[in-house]
């Protein structure tokens, strides 16, 4: 059974329309308990039409900034995009980040550790896929430090070829590099790097360590990040419809935004502050 920030039971739940609980009858531990893990793209920026035009609210990058200082910087992004891009959609916020499907960790201290990945063979498919997607008008080829998403959200007719594509480019490099799908794109990211291993690395760290991981998403990238968070007892939510692992669920990212502004409120009337010394640019 759920209970609130003290432990009293919240009820009889109702079921999400999805068979899975709203997030809002989770469990709401004091922001000081939690480790919190957040998605990027349709979690915290809407999903927009191409990978430019998303964006995070500027209400969120202040919610952000609250929660990052009320949780003595237990927060983290973890997220498929690439770091110069996490950086540019939470600007001025620099938070610590998971990116590149955990392929890149900033860690809590600034340091970065980056997975060892050939170049040779990401260059070789990302020039294979510039050549294929020539012929396949609408779709966008997405190059980062480690790892290419071929995205189709325009051009939902290629699907298959995009898919086909990525599988050909696997039959080379199948040893170095591995298929995620995702909502609309086909990426071809580092093999092993995974969401799941950077909340177990971020857990294993101050201030994350010894706190309850509380981890939100919204496409299939996430689901491995559900399963740790499922099996350390944390909160994962999944955001928008879709099968799952994990535990709850919230609609959309404004109903996120709605749900972590209450997490701050309780802290605040139970006399906490967002104090955390400013690298943040909202002093
Ligand atoms: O792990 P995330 O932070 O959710 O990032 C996953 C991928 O998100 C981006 O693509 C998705 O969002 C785009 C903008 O809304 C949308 O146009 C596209 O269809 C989505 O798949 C991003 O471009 C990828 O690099 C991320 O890996």
């Amino acid at each position: 059974m759920p209970t609130d920030t003290n432990n009293k039971p919240l009820g009889n739940p109702t079921l999400h329309s999805s068979g899975k609980l709203p997030a809002t009858q989770a469990p709401r531990p004091a922001l000081a308990a939690l480790a919190i893990f957040l998605d990027l793209d349709g979690t915290l920026a809407p999903i927009a039409a191409t990978p430019d035009e998303a964006h995070v609210p500027v209400a969120t990058l202040h919610l952000l900034d609250d929660l990052y200082r009320a949780s003595a910087g237990s927060l983290a992004i973890v997220s498929g995009r690439d770091s110069p891009d996490i950086d540019r959609l939470l600007g001025p916020l620099i938070l610590p980040y998971a990116a590149l499907h955990g392929a890149r960790i900033r860690m809590p201290d600034g340091k970065i550790e980056t997975l060892n990945v050939p170049q040779e063979s990401l260059q070789d498919i990302s020039a294979m896929a510039e050549n294929r997607l020539r012929n396949l008008p609408g779709t966008i080829l997405e190059r980062k430090a480690l790892s290419v998403a071929l995205h189709y959200r325009n051009a939902p007719e290629f699907e298959d070829e995009i898919r086909r594509l990525a599988a050909d480019a696997l039959l080379k490099h199948h040893s170095v590099f591995e298929v995620q799908e995702g909502k609309m794109v086909v990426e071809i990211k580092p093999r092993g790097a995974s969401k799941a291993k950077a909340i177990e690395h971020f857990m294993g760290i101050a201030p994350f360590q010894g706190r309850i991981p509380l981890f939100v998403g919204d496409d299939l990238t996430d689901e491995s990040a559900f399963g740790i968070v499922n099996a350390l007892d944390g909160i994962s939510i999944k955001i928008g419809p879709g099968d799952t692992q994990a535990n709850w669920r919230l609609d959309d990212p404004p109903a996120l935004t709605a749900w972590l502004s209450s997490l701050l409120a309780a802290h605040v009337s139970n006399g906490g502050n967002a104090s955390l010394d400013g690298r943040h640019g909202y002093e």
